[in-house]
């Protein structure tokens, strides 16, 4: 079986800043894992790399054995957090998932049970526009969830929630991980997560790649 994730030997550039050079990673199933690094370190762009929003210069990067665009069934693979600020400020919560429901092809009963699973039904049909951070964070988190992908992405997925909604991003993302009888093990916190489930893995483990750029101010 393919690594949930597997990135190999990965750099990219933006000019003369070195964004990421020689990252090489691997995310077995059932695995929540953090990235850390100061400001600037790449963390981001690795994440978009992943999900082929960014081309490497060189490097490989796999998410269940594939490269992100030759994935069958992208949505149902892998759900990513990358920007909680896209969703259209006058749209409901509700409206929003309907939309992505129709643009993936997904099962329109998928719409109440990730608002469900992500807390949100209180504010449901409130207009995105009024939302806090964190809610926002749980809609993003629910978008992603659309799919019932077996791999999350998820770029600072605790930015704007209170001690309540860390609390219980931390126990949504061991449940997620734990879904398939797999163990969890997770930084106390980390700004970037990659959470995937599935059978196979039977010890916990946190990682750190080398290979992220260093941060000019750090
Ligand atoms: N599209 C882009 N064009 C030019 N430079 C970019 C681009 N995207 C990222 N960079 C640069 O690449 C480096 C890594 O950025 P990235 O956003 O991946 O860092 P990060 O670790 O996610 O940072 P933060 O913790 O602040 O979110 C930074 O120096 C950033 O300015």
């Amino acid at each position: 079986m393919n690594a949930a994730i597997e990135v190999e030997a990965l750099s990219k550039r933006f000019g003369a800043v070195v964004a990421l050079e020689d990252v090489t990673l691997k995310v077995e199933n059932g695995r929540v894992v953090g990235f850390l690094g100061p400001n600037g370190a790449g963390k981001s762009t690795l994440m978009r790399a992943l999900l082929g929003l960014v081309r490497s210069d060189s490097g490989e990067a796999h998410i269940a054995g594939l490269p992100y665009a030759h994935l069958p069934a992208p949505a149902k693979t892998v759900g990513a957090v990358l920007d909680i600020a896209s969703a259209h400020p006058r749209m409901t919560a509700r409206a929003h998932l309907h939309t992505y429901v129709a643009l993936g092809g997904m099962d329109r009963s998928r719409v109440d049970t990730v608002l469900s699973l992500v807390g949100a039904q209180s504010y449901a049909d409130r207009r995105i526009g009024t939302f806090s951070t964190g809610m926002r964070q749980r809609l993003a988190l629910a978008t992603a969830m659309l799919g019932d992908p077996d791999i999350l992405v998820l770029d600072e997925p605790s930015n704007g929630l209170d001690p309540s909604g860390s609390a219980w991003l931390r126990t949504f993302l061991r449940e997620f991980a734990d879904a398939d009888g797999a163990p969890y093990c997770s930084p106390a916190m980390c700004s970037t997560r990659l959470s995937t489930r599935s059978t196979t893995s039977s010890s916990s483990t946190e990682a750190a790649p080398s290979g992220l750029a260093h941060s000019n101010d750090s």
